[in-house]
């Protein structure tokens, strides 16, 4: 078994969940309201990864709107509203991630999930998706004081999943995750089909995996090397 012991610390949007479509209607329900210009799915795939405020002045930005704090707290609670009554209506898990992590647990790995979504979004939608059950913890953005790329968050979720940091390896798709990764001082593995505006290599992870298949001997490379 040669995961005995370890907590891999999964990222969810863009690297678990292919969310994109739903943030994308969301997002577009928030703009139109505000009369300002309709973002693109591509433009949610790169605004997507530190949480639905940023989401939403990144989308604001494209019509060179710029929301005070009191207004974006607003929209905020507004696009959570509108996001969580329909979370998975096109969100689906990317392909082989059941089978994947059915492998990796008999190989005896733990996983959990730290993401900047709001707590309570998170774990609605992988219940959506009968998969909330596989995660020790799933702890959002609100739970922590430093959201990801603060180490905090990576080491509460860590914690709360009662796994040991030198025997944990996170699993993401953007410039956070490989930033809580570093900071927390472990290896980092990014999917190359995730969410970010910047290219995954750029962002120089100890590994990159094209499709959930090559995860295990990723993880096997990456435990030879001693990273
Ligand atoms: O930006 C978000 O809402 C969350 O993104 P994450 O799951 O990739 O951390
Ligand atoms: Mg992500």
């Amino acid at each position: 078994m040669f995961l005995d012991g370890f907590t891999l610390v999964f990222d969810l949007d863009g690297t678990l969940v292919e969310t994109a479509p739903d943030l994308h209607r969301a997002t577009n329900q928030i703009m139109n309201q505000e009369g300002l210009d309709k973002v693109t799915l591509e433009n949610v795939r790169a605004f997507v990864g530190q949480g639905a405020r940023a989401l939403i002045q990144r989308g604001a930005a494209k019509s060179n709107v710029k929301f005070d704090d009191e207004k974006l707290d607003k929209l905020t609670l507004q696009f959570i509203d509108i996001y969580q009554t329909d979370i998975a209506a096109k969100s689906h898990l990317f392909e082989d991630v059941e089978s994947t992590l059915d492998m990796l647990s008999s190989e005896g790995a733990k996983f959990c999930v730290c993401t900047n979504k709001n707590t309570a979004l998170a774990i609605k939608l992988l219940e959506a998706l009968s998969v909330a059950h596989r995660f020790e913890s799933i702890v959002g953005a609100d739970a922590v004081a430093h959201k990801k790329p603060h180490k905090d968050h990576y080491l509460h979720a860590l914690n709360a999943a009662g796994g040991a940091l030198n025997k944990s390896i996170m699993i993401g798709d953007s410039v956070s995750d490989v930033g809580a990764a570093r900071n927390a001082g472990v290896p980092v593995i990014l999917v190359s089909f995730g969410y970010t505006d910047i290219a995954p290599e750029e962002l120089t992870p100890d590994a990159i995996i094209n499709h959930y298949s090559e995860l295990p001997n990723s993880l096997k490379s990456l435990l030879e090397k001693g990273t």
